[in-house]
């Protein structure tokens, strides 16, 4: 084989795209490109929706690469083994990937590099998944930043790399190695009943994450500012499960906004505050990998959150009988996602009234988000315990009533969810029935529960729960 012949694996994870992939620009200047998915244990230890989303991701790809003439190789196994299998089948002298930097990765991707280092293999790690690498973005002192505002005043000084052109051709091997079907890794089979409702609502691939770009470009970035937490309103761009599954490439979204801005358009300077919250959450987790797993605050370690328990299963099943909570925890269960400014609500809800783990709210997330990212769902869990390096005070205890009246003064969300609140039966909220397990023995026809938790007393539980854990 001449050196263009050889060659090279790209080692596919949360980048599904062809425009703005580094790895992929790469690989393809070496020649010959052998796309790859693995899945490894690290994977198959996700979420049953995050899993669903991913096979849906992996199948738009897969078309994409159909349509340049190239293909997807499909395996399973630990990936360091099946990455020096192919190699070995192959004849491929190096391996490309976009990093990633959250604890589980970075521990399988450096046994990569060292397994492939062995063999003689280039193993080359790309930029890519971010605005900015995580140990670029330094305080005046070379630390890293605990808090957003002044690392967002950092990052609003700094050159982000323009986007990448998507290759125009992908130079094929001259043979393909064996590849299982996407369908043969039952990507989807834990979502059971709930895969055809969150599909109704699931916007996957390349195409339709620019396409929602360019509609929220268009329309909904001018309003965003105010309408971003309005649950009423469809005001925010949708975009977190492509970035999720690196359907689009956060450097095009943000110098998107740019433009935006120099546009005039009103929203875009918030939107671009809101693109740096997800590099601040990965940046976090790079520096404080602990983020995912303790309290990040060590004193938090002890605070006498309760484990699991039957008040937290009513959360999960929307059953609180706080219907801006319960919508929240329907909305996730229906649609796959969570209005961001619920998302807070619910969280504080179950850390603070029902004085439950936030570990417990982190660990429900990730079976049900098709955005689950573990950085921002790590950070958004502490920042709302209190546990976090960014974190509300304490003391600030959402009440649902109040953001019920600020954030969704029509009732229209809480109609949109659940179904029977104020008479509601809209499609929405009936397809709940529908999604869940048939042994939580729910139906349309119960009536909605009576509040769980007196709310002035779970609040004033909670503030002498903090008091008492201060002092202490
Ligand atoms: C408890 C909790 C858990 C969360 N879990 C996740 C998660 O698993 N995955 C996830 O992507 N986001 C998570 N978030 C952050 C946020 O809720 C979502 O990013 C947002 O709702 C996505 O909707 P959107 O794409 O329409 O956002 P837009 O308002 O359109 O914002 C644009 C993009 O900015 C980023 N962004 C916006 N807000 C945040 C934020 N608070 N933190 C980090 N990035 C942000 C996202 O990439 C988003 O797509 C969580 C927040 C909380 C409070």
């Amino acid at each position: 084989m001449t050196d263009s012949e050889t060659p090279s694996l790209l080692w596919l994870r949360r980048d599904l795209r062809l425009s703005d992939h580094p790895a992929l620009t790469a690989a393809v200047g070496a020649g010959a490109v052998i796309p790859v998915f693995v899945l490894d244990p690290e994977t198959e230890a996700l979420g049953a929706a995050p899993r669903w989303r991913l096979e849906q991701s992996l199948v738009s790809f897969e078309k994409t690469l159909k349509d340049k003439g190239s293909r997807l190789i499909v395996r399973r196994g630990a990936a360091a083994q099946v990455l020096r299998d192919l190699v070995e089948q192959t004849g491929a002298r190096a391996v490309h990937w976009s990093r990633l930097y959250d604890p589980v990765s970075k521990a399988r991707d450096t046994a990569v590099k060292s397994s492939l280092k062995e063999m003689g293999i280039t193993a080359q790690s790309h930029p890519g998944h971010l605005l900015r690498e995580p140990w670029t973005v330094e305080t005046k002192t070379g630390g890293f930043y605990k808090v957003y505002t002044p690392y967002w005043k950092a990052m609003a000084q700094l050159d982000m790399d323009a986007p990448l052109p998507a290759p125009k051709s992908i130079p094929n091997p001259q043979n393909w190695p064996d590849s299982l079907k996407i369908s043969d890794l039952g990507l989807g089979k834990d979502m059971r009943r709930g895969a055809s409702v969150v599909a109704e609502f699931a916007i996957v691939g390349e195409q339709e994450a620019q396409g929602r770009l360019g509609a929220f470009l268009s329309h909904g970035i001018t309003e965003y500012a105010s309408a971003r937490d309005r649950t009423d309103q469809g005001g925010t761009s949708g975009l977190s499960e492509n970035l999720t599954y690196g359907e689009i490439g956060i450097r095009a979204v943000w110098h998107a906004a740019l433009r935006a801005r120099e546009e005039g358009k009103p929203g875009a300077e918030t939107f671009l505050k809101e693109l740096v919250w997800r590099d601040f959450a990965w940046h976090l987790i790079h520096h404080t990998p602990h983020i995912t797993d303790e309290s990040w605050r060590p004193e938090w370690q002890s605070f006498p959150w309760r484990d699991d328990n039957d008040d937290a299963e009513r959360w999960r099943r929307g059953l609180t009988g706080e219907p801006m909570v319960d919508a929240g925890m329907r909305q996730m269960y229906i649609t796959g996602t969570m209005h961001n400014r619920v998302r807070m609500l619910v969280a504080s809800y179950l850390t603070k009234h029902l004085m439950t783990h936030w570990r417990v709210g982190q660990k429900w997330f990730e079976e049900c988000l098709i955005d689950w990212d573990p950085a921002s769902n790590a950070m958004g869990w502490q920042w709302a315990a209190g546990s976090g390096p960014d974190a509300s005070p304490y003391f600030r205890i959402f009440n649902p009533e109040t953001q019920a009246e600020k954030f969704d003064p029509k009732r229209t969300y809480r109609r949109r969810f659940i179904a029977g609140y104020g008479g509601s039966k809209e499609a929405d909220a009936l397809k709940l029935f529908e999604a869940v397990p048939r042994s939580w023995n729910m139906t349309p026809a119960d009536p909605y529960p009576e509040r769980m938790v007196d709310l002035k007393a779970g609040r004033e539980r909670a503030l002498d729960a903090y008091q008492k854990h201060k002092a202490a």
